[in-house]
């Protein structure tokens, strides 16, 4: 039996004063990766904002059953251009910067280690992030939300401006972590593919309401 990490319940989104999603249920599980998905404007983004408002105060429509520092959000854009010049371990090291040492100390620089090392990053990790590939950039930054050992994870369009092998290595290091530590991670995407191969459920927008599926060939 999987544990609930987030639960919905009888949710409206809306924008202004319109409703993008009404009565909206759901519950987001460890252990799995549920997918979201629906036509561009259907309120995907606004969705996943309006649960992160409640991320320090649970409502009982928006219930989180982990802490705060646990949950993680990867954007969809950030402004990255070539010039960037951090090193890739030290734009991971940022999520670790509240910590109070102005120094990171030897667990934090073997967890560094070890997340660039899942995200297969090692052998770039002291290039500037701006030089970085597509594909290496976004594990980048999912390295840097997976440094703070997140139980929920919500991936925001990531593997959008991908290629097709690049897409599927992105999604084979996700259910790597998800398999390794048990995190539920939420994904919003448009690729069916990627929904069939790696999604253990698929919460689907449209027409203002949102339905839970089981993925057949789940991995959950
Ligand atoms: N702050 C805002 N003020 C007004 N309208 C907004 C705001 N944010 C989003 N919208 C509108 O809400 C609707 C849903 O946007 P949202 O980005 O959530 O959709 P989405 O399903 O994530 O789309 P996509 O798949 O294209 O990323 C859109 O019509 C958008 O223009």
């Amino acid at each position: 039996m999987k544990s609930k990490v987030l639960t919905v319940q009888h949710l409206d989104v809306a924008v202004e004063d319109r409703i993008l999603i009404n009565d909206l249920s759901f519950n987001v599980y460890g252990g799995a990766l549920t997918c979201v998905t629906g036509e561009n404007g259907v309120g995907k983004t606004t969705l996943v904002k309006a649960l992160l408002k409640h991320k320090r105060n649970s409502t009982k429509q928006v219930h989180f059953l982990v802490r705060p520092d646990q949950v993680q959000y990867v954007p969809q854009f950030r402004n990255v251009d070539d010039d960037y010049p951090l090193k890739i371990k030290d734009f991971v090291s940022l999520s670790l910067q509240n910590s109070f040492l102005p120094w990171l100390t030897k667990s934090e620089k073997d967890r560094i280690e070890n997340v660039l090392k899942i995200t297969k990053l090692t052998e770039i990790e002291n290039e500037p992030l701006g030089r970085a590939s597509g594909g290496q950039k976004q594990r980048a930054y999912l390295a840097q939300a997976l440094v703070t050992d997140p139980k929920l994870l919500i991936l925001d369009e990531t593997t959008a401006s991908l290629d097709k092998q690049s897409r599927v290595y992105l999604l084979q290091v996700v259910v790597d972590i998800i398999k390794r530590t048990g995190a539920a991670v939420m994904f919003i995407t448009h690729d069916p593919e990627l929904i069939n191969r790696f999604g253990d459920y698929d919460l689907e927008i449209a027409n203002h309401h949102g339905e839970m599926h089981r993925v057949k060939g789940g991995q959950a």
